[in-house]
């Protein structure tokens, strides 16, 4: 909603669409009460083509399978009567017929009493036999003529006609979902093409201004969208047929006619963004204008997801999802994915879940249904799930999450060491080989890109250097990465280790003052002369840390007593920084050198970091431990870290 006016006073006095929560259950029995039931309209697919529908059909077998009595293994057709009284000491003679029964040759000559037939694995039994004997349990005696040394009772080695799939038995009922056994059974019987429940046809929009489609360059103030694509793929994922309608603008005529272009080429409509009180949010607007009944739900106690508005306009799903990614994701799987495999005929989605115990307080709002996405790893005694959310906004807490965990509505948090249940975002997780919990740093990539080469899973969760620490003591992870300053002994890490713990040298990032490179006021100078330079400037900028970081301590020196412009500005990281002096929000602030470097900005080196890691001592043997700490001292690595800025140790 970058471009669009805040809502002004006037406007918030005005508003239409006051949310009226409803409970997540209340609000999808309402949806689903609108929509079913409703007859699901088939099409005819070949079997490929039908992979992952729901039959629409009960098919019947319009053959036998296998269609003629068929031999299962290599040998003789032979009449079982014929080899009654034979034994190793009293084998019996055969006399071979005169043909071969391969794969696809239909026999010729009946098998007499005192005869055989050669046949194949595959070969249709012959008229007369009514066993198989192995080639090797025979011998042969001349050249027409075998000897047989074991008994063969009836029906040995025979798979009769019909015996795998009977004509006219019911081979799969309507509603089966099609895979891959499904086709080979269909194919077994020769059976083409199928009738299956249509996919839903889902159109997807997004909305607002500030959108740009990947590969498009990004203005100032604009952002990728991410809704399309997340949401086109979640409902292919889940039976629809998606077809994305790249993003509109937030203007009502424009959007009203994309939706209803959109509504009458398809079953359903998701849209994203602009559900919540922003002065552009319109298409709730547009929505009541589509057709009946309309909005069922605008706002659910859901969090992330509490903006989500579900309407049915005669007869039809439409959906505003929050603009939030992780917003719009969450409330996707768990509001619309039920009712988009309804409408494809398919059953509930069954997603595996786990027991794990949480090793910190989750704090969460009362009366929303919370989701909190988490990190599994192993602890001393089962699985511990770290959440990894960074709030609804930020999307990259997928990419280290295997799943969620769901906060009841009733609840206001969840204690630490609570044991919990975690829904998985795949069906199984891969508990991590390494384990990195603590600060985190640009560098850390660098030196596991080895590990992760050689096929190890290496997962480091930042939680910065107290809570790094606090989860080495408890032995949930092999290293804790950590800065700490300590006073006074003027050293650093060391003071911090507690029994258990060792610690191993990483490397040392330099921190500095960072502004624009073209700003004179900062050319030339100390960091403390920078300083003092822009406490003399009234119009000078500075942006902060967040307490308790390293970096803190470094500014608040500097600054003593004086509370400059910005200082209230506390990000809780380097690159955030470097993003406001580079983007003019802020003129000055501190960083370390390889971000600094990487945003083009200006450096005054202050005082060298030391970034080490904290060992626990019982999991040193591990292989992917050792793994690491070789990674760490190689040549590779150093370089590394050195071309990036960093002096390793
Ligand atoms: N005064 C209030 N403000 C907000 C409320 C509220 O109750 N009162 N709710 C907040 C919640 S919760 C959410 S979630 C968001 C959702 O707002 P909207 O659905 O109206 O979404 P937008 O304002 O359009 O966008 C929010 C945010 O997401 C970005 N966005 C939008 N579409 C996309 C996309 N396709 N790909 C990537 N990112 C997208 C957009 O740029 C904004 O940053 O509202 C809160 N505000
Ligand atoms: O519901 Mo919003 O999705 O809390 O972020």
């Amino acid at each position: 909603m970058a471009h669009t006016p805040l809502p002004s006073a006037r406007d918030s006095m005005e508003q239409d669409q006051f949310l009226t929560i409803l409970s997540r259950e209340d609000a999808l029995a309402r949806f689903e009460a609108a929509l079913f039931p409703r007859a699901l309209p088939s099409e005819r697919r070949s079997l490929a083509g039908a992979l992952g529908c729901a039959l629409a059909e009960d098919i019947v077998a319009p053959i036998d399978v296998p269609p003629f009595d068929r031999s299962n293994v290599d040998g003789f057709a032979v009449r079982s009567a014929d080899l009654s009284s034979v034994s190793e000491a009293a084998p019996v003679r055969l006399k071979l017929n005169d043909e071969v029964i391969a794969c696809g040759i239909a026999p010729e000559k009946p098998v007499l009493s005192g005869t055989a037939t050669s046949i194949a694995t595959g070969g249709p039994v012959p008229r007369g036999a009514d066993a198989i004997v192995m080639v090797e349990h025979t011998q042969p005696t001349g050249p027409r003529a075998i000897e047989v040394r074991r008994a063969a009772s009836p029906g040995q080695f025979v798979s009769y006609a019909g015996s795998d799939i009977a004509r006219g038995e019911a081979l799969l009922r309507a509603g089966t979902l099609i895979g891959s056994r499904e086709i080979g059974m269909l194919a077994a019987c020769g059976i083409e093409r199928v009738s299956v429940v249509r996919r839903p046809r889902v159109a997807v929009i997004s909305t607002g201004d500030e959108l740009v489609q990947p590969g498009q360059p990004l203005r100032p103030a604009a952002i990728y969208d991410t809704n399309g694509a997340i949401v086109t793929a979640a409902i292919t994922e889940n039976g629809g047929d998606a077809t994305f309608l790249g993003a509109i603008p937030d203007n009502e005529q424009q959007l009203e006619s994309a939706m209803r272009k959109a509504l009458a080429n398809s079953d359903m409509l998701v849209l994203s963004g602009g559900t919540s009180k922003g002065a552009g949010d319109v298409s709730h607007r547009i929505i009541a204008r589509l057709g009946k009944p309309g909005i069922i739900a605008h706002g659910v106690a859901l969090k992330p997801g509490k903006p989500l508005c579900l309407a049915v306009c005669d007869g039809k799903p439409v959906i505003i999802l929050p603009g939030f990614p992780t917003s719009a994701m969450f409330t996707f799987h768990d509001m619309i994915v039920p009712v988009l495999r309804r409408m494809a005929g398919l059953p509930p989605r069954s997603d595996a879940k786990v027991a794990a115990k949480i090793p910190v307080r989750i704090a969460s709002e009362l009366g929303r249904t919370e989701f909190v996405m988490v990190s599994l790893v192993e602890g001393a005694d089962g699985l511990i799930a770290y959440p990894t959310g960074k709030g609804s906004g930020a999307i990259t807490s997928f990419a280290q999450a295997d799943g969620f965990l769901k906060i009841d509505a009733l609840a206001d948090q969840m204690p630490a060491g609570s044991e919990t249940e975690v829904t998985l975002f795949t069906p199984h997780v891969r508990v991590p080989d390494l384990v990195i919990v603590g600060s985190h740093c640009t560098g850390l990539d660098l030196v596991t890109a080895p590990l992760a080469r050689a096929g190890l899973v290496v997962r480091s969760i930042a939680v910065g250097s107290l809570g790094g620490l606090a989860a080495a003591k408890r032995g949930e992870c092999d290293f804790a990465p950590i800065h700490l300053f300590d006073e006074k002994s003027e050293t650093y890490n060391t003071p911090f280790l507690s029994e258990g713990l060792e610690l191993v040298v990483g490397w040392r990032r330099m921190q500095g003052i960072v502004f624009r490179q073209d700003d004179k006021r900062f050319e030339g100078l100390s960091a403390q002369d920078a300083v003092r330079a822009a406490l003399a400037d009234p119009a000078c900028i500075m942006v902060n840390r967040n307490q308790g970081a390293g970096t803190r301590i470094l500014i608040d020196r500097l600054l003593g007593e004086a509370r400059p412009d910005g200082y209230w500005n506390q990000p809780r990281s380097h690159n955030a920084v470097a993003a406001a002096v580079a983007q003019h929000r802020a003129d000055w602030g501190m960083t370390i050198a390889p971000v600094a470097h990487a945003t083009g900005l200006g450096f005054i080196p202050l005082a060298e970091e030391h970034y080490d890691f904290a060992l626990v001592k019982a999991r040193k043997q591990r292989p992917a431990v050792q793994a690491f700490l070789d990674a760490l001292a190689s040549d590779e690595s150093r370089a590394a870290l050195a071309r990036a800025g960093f002096r390793p140790a």
